[in-house]
C-alpha cells in the first residue's frame, strides 16, 4: 500500500465520523506494533493538507514486562517530527505476578488505558487515536456474538465523559494485510509484543476462526464489516453522508 492510500483511508474515516475538529491536540497511542506505527504515518501525513488545524503526541505505556526496546520507534517519531513520551508502569508484574490473574487481557487494557489517559490529558491532548482497524473490528464484534451473546462492535469515536477525552479510530477502514503491507514496503521498526498471554487467548482463537471463515467464503470479513456499519449499533454515533465515499 501506498502513503496516498493510507492518506486516503484514514481520511475517509476521519470525515466519515467527523474525528477532528480545529484546535485538537490528539494523542497517539503507540504499542510498537504495526497498527499503531502505520497510524503515525497516517496522522502526520494528513496534518500536512487536512483543513482543520491539529497537533499531536505519541504515547508508549510500557507495561514492565521487560525486553521492551523502544529506541526504534523514539528514531521514527523524531523523523517524524512528532512529540514522543513513554510512560513506564508495573501493570505486567502486578497482573501476572501479583494477582496471577486468570483472564489477564481485560484487567491490563484497563489499566494500560488508564495510564494512557491521564498522560494524555497532562500533555494536554483532547483526543486519543487506538489504531484499531477493521479486521479488529469485526474480530470484536464476533468475540460480542460468541461469548456475550449480542451484536456488538467498538464505535469509531467514543467520548469518554469520566475524562473528558474523546477516542477515535482513524485507520477503521483499513484491513490488515493493507496494513501489514504498509509496514512491510516502510520498512516500520515493528516491535514483538513482550505480552506473555499474546497468541493464547479468545481474541486469537476468534482471529483464527474468521480468517478461516473468509477462507471458506471469500469477502465474508467485508460482508460482516457491512453489517457493522449497517447495524445501527448502539453507541455509534450518525456518520456524515459524504458523496466521495461509499460504504460498502
Ligand atoms: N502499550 C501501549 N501504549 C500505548 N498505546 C497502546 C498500547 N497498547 C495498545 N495501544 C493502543 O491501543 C490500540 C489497540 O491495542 P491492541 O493491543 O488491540 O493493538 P494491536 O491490534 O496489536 O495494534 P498494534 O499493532 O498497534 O499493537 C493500539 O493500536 C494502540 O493505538
Amino acid at each position: 500500500m501506498k502513503l496516498q492510500q493510507l492518506y486516503s483511508y484514514t481520511r475517509r474515516s476521519i470525515d466519515t465520523w467527523q474525528m477532528i475538529d480545529e484546535g485538537d491536540k490528539i494523542a497517539i497511542g503507540v504499542s510498537g506494533g504495526k497498527d499503531s506505527l502505520t497510524m503515525l504515518y497516517a496522522l502526520k501525513g494528513l496534518q500536512r493538507f487536512y483543513p482543520k488545524h491539529f497537533e499531536l503526541e505519541a504515547i508508549t505505556v510500557d507495561l514492565g514486562l521487560g525486553n521492551f526496546n523502544m529506541d526504534a520507534v523514539k528514531s521514527l517519531c523524531n523523523e517524524l517530527n512528532i512529540p514522543y513520551t513513554i510512560v513506564s508502569t508495573e501493570i505486567g508484574p502486578i497482573i501476572f505476578d501479583q494477582r496471577h490473574e486468570k483472564n489477564p487481557c481485560s484487567l491490563c487494557a484497563k489499566m494500560r488505558k488508564g495510564a494512557l489517559n491521564n498522560k494524555a490529558l497532562e500533555l494536554g491532548c483532547n483526543k486519543i487515536a487506538y489504531g484499531h482497524h477493521r479486521d479488529d473490528l469485526v474480530e470484536t464484534m464476533l468475540m460480542s456474538l460468541i461469548y456475550e451473546g449480542h451484536f456488538y462492535a467498538f464505535p469509531p469515536v467514543t467520548k469518554l465523559e469520566r475524562t473528558g477525552l474523546t477516542v477515535i479510530r482513524p485507520l477503521l477502514y483499513m484491513t490488515e494485510p493493507d496494513i501489514i503491507g504498509f509496514a512491510r514496503k516502510q520498512n516500520l521498526p515493528v516491535a514483538k509484543s513482550p505480552c506473555p498471554a499474546n497468541g493464547h487467548t479468545r481474541r486469537e482463537y476468534t482471529k483464527n476462526l474468521m480468517h478461516q471463515i473468509n477462507r471458506e467464503n471469500p469477502g465474508a470479513i467485508d460482508k460482516m464489516f457491512t453489517a457493522i456499519l449497517n447495524g445501527n449499533i448502539s453507541d455509534w454515533p450518525q456518520s456524515m453522508p459524504n458523496p466521495h465515499y461509499h460504504n460498502p
